[in-house]
């Protein structure tokens, strides 16, 4: 766990806003004490849940993407910091790990140009690279018993969730996502668009299902592909649901859960799939934010959630006097969570 910044103390007391007679989640949550080992601490640690987020947003410059999505990591802690700790949900359900160091990546890519092919491949080798730690750190956490709730990033790190995820419970897990877009995009170098198809190709993703995909953005391509694999790979499409009420927003999620829920599952949400969230595939049409905290809240109660991943929300491609609000929203996924996660 070499490659974690921890999280310290010292830390959420900076970003805690004190009030008397109130108590903050960043009073109650739990960090690594000094010259102690993360690991270690965790194994003897009683919070249920690891908070980690991933900086960065090299996977989706390796996807032709707006980078920004490195700033949701910061925003979001800030934001969980000040949730009132009290009978609806308690701080000290939450193990702060900390973010993954990233910062020599974000150095070396900081000039690199998508459309350079050279360039591309070197974006594509340094994503590979935050897959290794990724699913490194994913695992060690499931190993103990915990439930990781991962703050990205691009969506490139499903895959280090799905395999890390794989890998500690000695098995392939399955994986729903809330999503505008399939990433199932073609096996060409790793970005963000593609994390769930080379999980699904080096077998560490069993069944997946992704809810809500637009139909103005998913290609005949993928979706042919699809079509072939459809024991495998589901979705329902948003426009089928909010737009031709073709569908039941509650009776596709029954359905998507009897799909994944022969095993277990990661709970993957993309905030491009919400209107007016400052993304890099910012959309002006989408589920509502009252919906996808459903949706987290519905999915989270099943015993075989195995984690929560939020990413692609981008603040830095936000409006400056705002740009705390994908951290407050990220907020109330996490607690929409842990309020009803009952594994
Ligand atoms: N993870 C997002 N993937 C989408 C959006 C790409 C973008 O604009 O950043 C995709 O590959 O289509």
């Amino acid at each position: 766990m070499e490659k974690i910044i921890p999280f310290t103390i010292k830390d959420l007391a900076k970003i805690t806003n004190h009030r008397s007679g109130e108590i903050k989640f960043g009073e109650k949550m739990i960090t690594v004490p000094k010259d102690t080992d993360s690991l270690e601490f965790l194994k003897t640690c009683e919070a249920k849940y690891v908070l980690f987020g991933i900086p960065e947003d090299i996977g989706i410059r390796a996807n032709y993407g707006r980078p920004g999505a490195a700033s949701a990591w910061d925003s979001a802690i800030k934001s969980i910091a000040n949730i009132q700790h009290n009978r609806f949900c308690k701080g000290s359900q939450l193990f702060v790990l900390g973010q993954l160091n990233v910062s020599a990546e974000m150095k070396e890519v900081e000039h690199l140009d998508f459309n350079d092919i050279d360039d591309r491949s070197k974006l594509s080798q340094l994503v590979e690279k935050i897959d290794k730690d990724v699913s490194h750190i994913i695992f060690n956490i499931i190993k103990l018993g915990k439930i990781p709730i991962i703050i990205g990033g691009g969506h490139n790190n499903s895959y280090g969730n799905i395999k890390g995820t794989a890998l500690a419970k000695g098995k392939p897990i399955n994986a729903v996502n809330f999503d505008a877009h399939s990433d199932f995009r073609i096996l060409e170098g790793r970005h963000s668009g593609n994390g769930f198809s080379y999980a699904y190709e080096e077998g560490f993703l069993k069944k997946y299902f992704i809810f809500g995909l637009h139909e103005n953005y998913t290609s005949k391509n993928v979706l042919d592909i699809i079509k072939k694999i459809e024991d495998r790979v589901r979705y329902n499409t948003y426009d089928s649901i909010n737009i031709r009420k073709e569908k039941d927003f509650n009776q596709e999620m029954a359905l998507a859960l009897e799909f994944i829920n022969d095993d277990f599952f990661g709970i993957e949400i993309d905030l491009d799939s919400i209107p007016n969230i400052a993304c890099s595939a910012m959309t002006f049409s989408g589920f509502s934010v009252e919906q996808l905290r459903q949706f987290i809240s519905y999915f989270a109660k099943n015993k075989n959630a195995a984690y929560l991943h939020i990413c692609e929300g981008a603040p830095d491609l936000g409006e400056e006097k705002n740009n705390h609000l994908i951290g407050k929203l990220i907020g109330y996924l996490v607690t929409d969570f842990i309020k009803t996660n009952i594994t």
